[in-house]
């Protein structure tokens, strides 16, 4: 088993642990978790009985691929005590219990909500308390400046012991800095220092140059390296750090209990295994210092810090840095992922008030949000997708451990995830979200943010006014291709991202992975994935081309998500809600344990009588379904189940909701770009009920 292998395995494990641990007391019960194999094999057998019509093909077709390799079936069962909870109002909660709060410590600023989502004010007491506030305020104010001048004047007299810092590689302000290998670690990561200094330092030609330090990049170095053993790599990365993943940053790094840590040492954090590992993926030492690439006898990888790259030439193969340096290489990889996106109205809002703003993807947007969460501040998320839910869902854990903090979720759908979830699955996953304590606010948008004392004050436009220490935008991201136009590369028009074919390349000797590339996909056309999935395999690839493989990217990537303890997911292909899809669900039964007959039970349209099929699966008829949760609004319980997305009737997307390890059977069935007669058999390849 070659290293990727034991990657994307370690993948499957860890995310089927994580699963048993979420649902630990079914598990302890369970009669599948030793037996899990020959359930594989006795669903085998019942599948290639199955009949299929003459044009179309049946499930039983899909067993023909060699493609399909299954690993273990074993998935959650829901906790059917969870589901139960009351679902209690969040936004009802964070009102009384801001009320309770204020009369006891009556807070400046008070996170008022005129529109319902917060409380009153406070009484005379509160009025005096307020004064008095103010005042130790306006002292403090004072003493921090006379400290701060005090603070400036010895920086200035001891300004011979110090060396200010270098921004060679394009612009990175001079600062003061501390003459230790602490307080040049603080200055890197505050952008006041590249590593090395100065660009000079950096060799002027490289067989393997990366531009961009993160997912992508570090996969293509793998793959360089175990295709060219002493490869010589240099990356060059504009953030301050060595390379790094990004999905734990909105997931496990908030369920990782180390709140007086700050920052986390090395952003480690506990797997869903338990076991902990590093954001990083290599640490420090695993790296050659740059000044040192060009004499290593062995190669190795060296990450230039702090530096971007403005153009390509492809011709001459050549890269300039901000700052003019150049560098020539034999091979390039442009991965320069992308770039979260701002809403207009905050990008051009009054400082006060953009200083209240933050995106997110980086340890730095992890570390600010965290001390907000931390100091038990209101924290408002716009925007509805993986990253806005995830963050939402893991700051709403994180205040219930940490006893405080609204967290606040904005966004003009109707629900969760409604770019990917049919309209009644982003409903339900929404009422979910608000029973983990999360205040959703959807089909809502922010009119005008104002600057209130300490907090922002974010009208919307359905009446409501939220008081807000922290706004966080989660609106998508846009592909990093500044380096397009300079550089005479193409940028798809309507997916963004540049242009390569299915090697990848951009141009001869110069490829693109990750995010930023738009890649042609053979059987779904042209797209643009951002996915850790995608950069890491599409990174591979291109690392693989640059040794000379000359291989077509033809893998369907695959997507997961978690929201909390009940829900976590796996997509392929084009999971888009507005294709038409049919969503196949097993009912949880009321006595686990007993023979399962796979009854279709129900079947019936989407309520708001579009292209959304739901099919509810009961695992034994004769079960009375008790798990139903949100009994008023007469929602079934969506436990587990798998959605089929169709484009001329033929599957071009899989998501498999709340059941593990059947991506490669989901990968199948898209690949074999057939119409099926009968979804609901194709489901039963899933074992949504096992
Ligand atoms: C919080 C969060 C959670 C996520 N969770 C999931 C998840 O659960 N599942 C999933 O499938 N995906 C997830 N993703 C998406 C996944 O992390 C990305 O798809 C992946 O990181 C993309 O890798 P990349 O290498 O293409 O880009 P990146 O990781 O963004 O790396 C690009 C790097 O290039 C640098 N760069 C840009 N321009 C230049 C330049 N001109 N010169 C030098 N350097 C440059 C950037 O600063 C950056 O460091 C998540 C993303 C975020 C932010």
């Amino acid at each position: 088993m070659n290293l990727w292998t034991a990657r994307m395995v370690m993948h499957s494990f860890s995310r089927q642990a994580h699963i048993l641990a979420k649902h630990r007391i079914r598990v302890q019960a369970s009669q599948h978790a030793a037996p899990v194999y020959d359930l594989q094999r006795s669903c085998h057998g019942k599948l290639y009985e199955m009949g299929y019509a003459k044009h179309m093909s049946t499930a039983k077709d899909v067993l023909k691929s060699s493609e399909y390799d299954r690993h273990s079936a074993t998935g959650p069962l829901m906790d059917c005590n969870k589901s139960q909870q009351r679902n209690k109002d969040p936004c009802e909660q964070f009102k009384k219990m801001r009320l309770e709060n204020e009369q006891v410590k009556c807070p400046a600023g008070g996170a008022g909500a005129a529109g319902g989502a917060g409380g009153g004010g406070g009484g005379k007491d509160c009025e005096e308390a307020n004064k008095s506030l103010k005042f130790k305020c306006l002292m403090g104010a004072l003493a921090a400046l006379v400290a701060g001048g005090l603070i400036a004047w010895f920086l200035a007299s001891t300004k011979k012991d110090k060396k200010s810092g270098g921004a060679a590689g394009g612009g990175s302000g001079a600062g003061v800095i501390e003459n230790t290998p602490e307080g040049k670690k603080r200055a890197q990561l505050a952008g006041l220092l590249t590593s090395p200094d100065s660009s000079e330092k950096l060799p002027k030609h490289v067989p393997y140059l990366i531009i961009g330090g993160g997912t992508a990049a570090f996969s293509a170095f793998r793959s360089i390296k175990s295709n060219d053993a002493k490869a010589k790599v240099l990356i060059i990365s504009n953030e301050n750090r060595k390379p790094y993943m990004r999905p734990p940053l909105s997931k496990e790094l908030w369920y990782t209990p180390n709140a007086n840590e700050d920052p986390i040492k090395d952003y480690r954090f506990k797997q869903w295994t338990g076991s902990e590992r590093s954001l990083f993926f290599e640490p420090d030492e695993f790296f050659v210092d740059p000044e040192k690439l060009e004499d290593s006898v062995n190669g190795g990888i060296a990450v230039a810090q702090g530096f971007a790259v403005k153009k390509v030439d492809a011709q001459s193969r050549t890269v300039t840095l901000n700052d003019g340096y150049k560098i020539t290489y034999n091979e390039c990889l442009i991965a320069t992922g992308c770039a979260p996106k701002n809403l207009p109205m905050f990008r051009d809002a009054a400082p006060n008030v953009r200083e209240k703003v933050m995106v997110y993807r980086t340890p730095d947007d992890f570390d600010r949000l965290r001390r907000y969460a931390t100091e038990k501040r209101t924290i408002a998320i716009v925007g509805n997708g993986f990253i806005g839910s995830e963050l939402a869902c893991s700051l709403a854990h994180y205040s219930k451990e940490n006893g405080g903090g609204k967290v606040y979720q904005i966004f003009q759908e109707g629900g969760n995830m409604s770019k990917v979830l049919p309209n009644y699955l982003s409903r339900w996953t929404m009422s979910k979200m608000k029973n983990q304590g999360v205040c959703v606010i959807p089909n809502a948008s922010i009119k005008s943010a104002t600057r209130d004392e300490e907090s922002l004050k974010l009208e919307l436009n359905n009446g409501m006014t939220l008081l807000s220490d922290i706004v966080v935008i989660c609106v998508g991201c846009s592909p990093n291709t500044n380096l397009a136009s300079p550089s005479k590369l193409e940028v798809d028009r309507s997916l963004g991202g540049f242009v390569v074919n299915a090697e990848l390349e951009a141009r001869r000797n110069l490829y693109v992975a990750g995010d930023a590339s738009c890649f042609y996909d053979p059987l779904l056309g042209r797209r643009r994935v951002e996915h850790h999935d995608h950069s890491v395999v599409s990174g591979k690839l291109a690392g693989e081309n640059m040794t000379g493989a000359k291989k077509p990217y033809v893998h369907q990537s695959m997507f997961w998500s978690d929201l909390g303890p009940e829900i976590g997911y796996e997509g392929i292909g084009l999971a888009d809600s507005s294709l038409p899809t049919v969503g196949v669900f097993a009912l949880p039964s009321a006595t686990e344990g007993r023979s399962s007959t796979d009854n279709l039970t129900e079947n019936r349209d989407a309520d708001d009588g579009s292209k959304h099929t739901i099919i509810v699966n009961e695992k034994s008829q004769t079960d009375a379904v008790t798990c139903q949760d949100d009994a008023n609004e007469e929602q079934p319980n969506y436990g587990r189940g798998v959605i089929f997305y169709l484009k001329n009737e033929k599957i071009v997307g899989v998501l498999l909701w709340n059941l593990f390890n059947r991506v490669g059977l989901a990968r199948t069935i898209i690949n074999q770009n057939k119409k099926y007669d009968d979804l609901n058999e194709v489901a039963k390849l899933f074992e949504i009920h096992s």
